[in-house]
This record gives C-alpha cells, structure tokens and sequence, in this order.
C-alpha cells in the first residue's frame, strides 16, 4: 500500500473519531440544557404551588379567625342584619372546606397539589385529633351554629364556646404549623432543585472543557496536519505544473518544427508534382483517385477537379482490360501486393477524347491511413513506339515495297518449318525472280523500276493467304512460304503449283507505271514483266532453311534456263 494511501486511511479514521465525538458532545451537551431547563421549570412550578398550597393555608388560619367573629357576631346583632351575618358566615365557611378539600386532595383551580409530603400527611391524619379531623369538626360545628334559628343563636351557647375556643387556640395553632412546614417543604424541594441545577451546570461546564481537550484541540491539530499537508501538495503540484508547463512548451516548440518541416515537405512534393514532366497519380480506397498532377492533367485531359474521386480504372483503363484491372486492385489493397507493383511496364491509356494511346505505367506502393495506396508514374510513349515501330519496320521490311525482308522471312521460315514437323502437313518456298528486270531500270530510269517492284509487290500479297509470307528477298527477288499445305506430297505439290501458276499469272499482266522525269512531265509506260518460279516442299525432316531455300532457288534457276515465265518443282534429280 503507498504511504498516500495509508495517510488517506488515517485522515479519514480521525475525521469519523472526531465526527463521533462531536456528536456525542452535542447530544451530551443538549440533555443536559434539556434537564437544567426542566430543573428550572420544576423549580418555578415547586414555588408556584407552594407560594400557593401556603397561601391557601394561610388563609384558612385567616378563615379560621373569621368564621369564629361571625359566629360571635350573629349571636351579638339585632335579628335584622343576621341574614347579611350569616351569609359571609355561610361563604366563608364553604372556602374554608373546600380550601381543605384542595389542600388534603389537591385542586388545580386553586394550584394544590394532589399528593402531600409524609410529615403533612401525618400533620393531617397522623391522630385521631390531628389536622384533618379538627377542621372537619370546626366547619361541622360553624354549619350546626348555622343552622340554628335566630332565638337559639345565644352567647351562653355551648357550640359558640367551643367554635371560638376552637378557632382561636387549637386551629391557629394547627394552621400555623402547616403552613410553616408547606414553607420548609417548598423551600427544602427548591433547594434541591438549585443543586441539581448546579450540578447541570457544573456537569455543562465540564462538557465544554472536555469538548475542548477531546475534540477542539485535537481538531484544531488534524487541521494543522491537513493544512501542512495540503502546503505540500499545493508545492508538489505547483512543481508538477511548472514540469508541465516546460513540457508543453517543449512539444510546441517541436510541433511547430514538425509543422514547418512539415509545410516544407508539403511544398516540396507539391513542387516536384506539378513540375514533373511524367504524369503522377495516387489512388487509394476502391481505386479512387486522390492525387492528380497537372502533368497528369495534360496526359489524360482530365483537370484535377475531374479526375480525383473517380475510379482509376474507370477513368483511363480501356474497356477490354477494366475487369481485370479491377480484380488486380482488390487483390492488391487486400495484401499490398501485385504483379504490377514495383514494375514499369508500356500499356494502353484512354484520353478524355475517346483515343487511347500508348504509356509507359510504374507503379509503387504505399500504406496511408491503414489502406495501401498506389503511386503511379506515367509518361507518354506514343514516340517511342513510333520509333520503335519505324525501327521494326527498317529491320524486318523491305523499305521499299513494306514486305517482310529477308531477316524476317528466315524468322519466319523456321516458324513454318517448325510447325510442318509438329503437324506433320507440307509447306513449300517459292522463288520468283523478274525476268529481264534490267532492261526496265536502264530504258526508264531506276524509277520506274522501283514502281514495278511496287506493284509486282501489291499482285503477290494478292495472290496469298493469310497464313502465307510474301517477302522480298533482294534486288528482283521475291519468295513466299505456304503453310499446311497438306499431309501427302503430290496434292501438296499441286497445291504449291497451283498457286505458283496464279502468281506467275498474276505477275505477266502489264504493269502501267507513272514515271516521274526529272524537269519533264510524268509519263505513263506500260510494261511487261514475267517471273520464274521455283518451288521446294518441305515437310518433317531434318532440312536446315538454307537447304530449301537453296532448292527452290535452284528450281527457281531451271525456270529460267527453260525460258522464263515458267514454274519448276525442285527435284532430287533435276
Ligand atoms: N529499280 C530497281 N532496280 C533494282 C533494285 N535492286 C536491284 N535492281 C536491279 O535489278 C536488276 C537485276 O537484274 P538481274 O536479275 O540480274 O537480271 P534480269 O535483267 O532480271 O535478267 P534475268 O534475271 O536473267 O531474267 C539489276 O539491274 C539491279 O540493278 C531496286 O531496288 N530497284
């Protein structure tokens, strides 16, 4: 457990100690406020009704006095005023029982209380003659005196000796005690009660002091403890801050250097896109487009605006390759590889206007924001396959009459040896060569001859087929293979003299050539022209190209020496 830890624990455990004792105090403190209010309210209640229990006996002693003078007085006046007499007589004599009625039994009309103290009970009933019994035998003896008729109501009578004897010696005397001893009873139970408001007070007096050891003062230390602590904290965290606040400094000062490096980066790559002269393209998710540089722009005549947000493949990618195209990028965002990827390679593009012309496509790529991204860099090679297309040309065609040349027919010779022996079909050369071809060149200039080997040209393409090679082999030189032309020799062999005779056909029409003279007008010559033809079958053998070529020059040569304007079929034995 760390020591912050244990000091919470013990923070607490004083604060819930000091909670209690709190409380406790209070609870302390209020019942003993509650007992010395009720003390003092018992104190004042006791004074009441002793202040009242010693009037009301102090009355009767008065009572006592009274009644007797009224009885003395009725027997001593003229019969006229008696009735008045014996009504005060009659009025104080009721008081004076039912005052003893309240002070025996108690009255609240008049403050009594109903219990008496046990020196007041025996003072009452203590003997036979005690209190009690004297004042019901006084009232008794005043009523028997009221009762009776004004002639019998004469001071000689017994009953007045005994009523103003009575009151005046026994019953004042009686009546005195009571009251001192109602006096030392309420004042005895006042004093009693001023103790125990003492005590209260005391006991208060000692809560307070007690609530000021156990509880102000080890209060007013835990928060001296609480407050030191605090200080602490207050320094530790105002450290921590200060920490802090170098630390956010420091990473601003930092971020703001990324940020600039940033920037610069950003204006860099900027820079370099919109200077470069190759096309570049960035596409991400689904193959949208998200980067599109002017270069790019000029390529395609898509403006950025049009392009970024489109489907590169939709954008550019001719038709007969988009499906594929779309394939290759689903594989290539899953696994970030490719057969395209880190490869240039020359494609077909599609330009805004419909024309699709040739690219030269690298591609590299990328992981940004969890998705693989492709950067494409793409330069127009329309040129260069020109060039390279005029370099074909030069190297495998006769300038002259754009037939194959002699490079390409060998090329192709083998080809068709080749698949002579896989299918097991004959195929055959045939050798022409114009006859008196020179004549021409030296009558109308080299000109004319070339128009001949032009259109001479022209008739043999006509005369073959699509599987067939026309090349032209040098000079006056012409030679065409014929493919598959069948499994046995001799239809085979027709076949090729077959075609050789339509050739030769073919070739013996008159040629009309518009000659071009220097400083004259053009002129019209026609011209007749025949060629010899050998032929050489081939077929599944071992025989080199150079062989058949030999032999249907050979045959090529016997046409000539039978006259020209003839076929000839090599033969062994010619
Ligand atoms: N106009 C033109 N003439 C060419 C060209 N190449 C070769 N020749 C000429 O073609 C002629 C070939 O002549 P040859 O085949 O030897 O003789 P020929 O007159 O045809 O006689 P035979 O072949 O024996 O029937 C030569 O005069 C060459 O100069 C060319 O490209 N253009």
């Amino acid at each position: 457990m760390s020591s912050n830890m244990t000091a919470q624990i013990i923070d607490q455990n004083v604060a819930r100690s000091l909670t209690l004792r709190y409380v406790v105090a209070l609870i302390l403190v209020a019942s003993l406020s509650t007992a010395a209010w009720l003390s003092l309210h018992l104190v004042i209640s006791e004074q009441k009704s002793t202040a009242a229990i010693v009037n009301v006996s102090g009355r009767q002693r008065m009572l006592s006095q009274r009644t007797a003078l009224f009885a003395n007085l009725l027997a001593n006046s003229p019969t006229t005023e008696r009735p008045l007499i014996r009504e005060k007589l009659k009025d104080a004599i009721n008081l004076m029982e039912r005052s003893h009625e309240g002070l025996t039994h108690g009255d609240a009309s008049m403050g009594l209380p109903e219990t008496l103290s046990p020196a007041v009970r025996a003072m009452y009933y203590g003997a036979p003659d005690a209190l009690d019994h004297q004042v019901i035998s006084y009232i008794a003896a005043i009523k028997a005196w009221l009762i009776l008729e004004d002639h019998e109501l004469t001071l000689d009578k017994p009953l007045l000796k005994e009523i103003t004897e009575t009151a005046s010696t026994t019953l004042v005397s009686e009546l005195d005690k009571m009251v001192r001893q109602y006096q030392l009873e309420g004042e005895a139970s006042v004093s009693q009660l001023q103790k125990a408001e003492t005590i209260f007070w005391l006991s208060t007096l000692l809560l307070l002091i007690l609530e000021a050891i156990l509880i102000f003062h080890p209060f007013v230390r835990h928060v001296r403890i609480i407050f030191g602590k605090l200080q602490s904290v207050t320094d530790e965290l105002r450290l921590h801050h200060d920490q802090l606040e170098d630390t956010v400094r420091e990473r601003t000062a930092e971020l703001e250097h990324r940020s600039r490096a940033l920037a610069e980066s950003e204006e860099k790559f900027r820079l370099i896109g919109t200077n470069a002269k190759d096309g570049i393209i960035i596409i991400g998710e689904k193959g949208i487009i998200v980067y599109w540089n002017p270069a790019a722009e000029m390529l395609f005549g898509y403006s950025a605006n049009e392009a970024i947000g489109q489907n590169l493949h939709d954008l550019i990618t001719p038709e007969r390759y988009r499906e594929t195209a779309h394939k290759g990028f689903e594989r290539f965002q899953q696994f970030g590889v490719g057969s395209l990827i880190a490869q240039t390679f020359d494609i077909s593009a599609l330009h805004k206007n419909g024309e699709e012309f040739p690219i030269a496509l690298s591609i590299s790529a990328f992981m940004y924001k969890n998705h693989w991204h492709a950067l494409g860099t793409i330069r127009d090679i329309t040129e260069r396959k020109q060039m390279e297309e005029q370099v074909r040309q030069l190297a495998f065609y006769d300038a002259l009459t754009n037939l194959p040349n002699r490079r390409l027919f060998n090329d192709r010779l083998k080809q068709s040896m080749a698949a002579s022996r896989r299918n097991n079909t004959y195929g055959a050369v045939l050798f022409l060569d114009l006859d008196n071809f020179k004549p021409l060149n030296d009558t109308y200039g080299h000109n004319a001859g070339d128009l001949l080997l032009i259109e001479a040209a022209e008739r043999l393409k006509q005369c073959a087929r699509e599987m067939d090679t026309v090349a032209r082999f040098g000079g006056d030189e012409f030679v065409m293979i014929l493919n598959d032309l069948g499994a046995h020799i001799t239809p085979s062999a027709a076949l090729a003299s077959l075609v050789a005779e339509k050739i030769r056909i073919s070739l013996s029409a008159p040629y009309l050539l518009e000659v071009k003279q220097e400083e004259q007008p053009d002129r019209v010559v026609v011209h007749h022209c025949t060629a010899s033809i050998g032929i050489a079958l081939f077929i599944n053998h071992d025989d080199k190209p150079n062989e058949v070529m030999k032999r249907a020059d050979e045959a090529m040569y016997h046409a000539k020496l039978a006259g020209r304007n003839q076929i000839r079929l090599y033969e062994p034995k010619v």
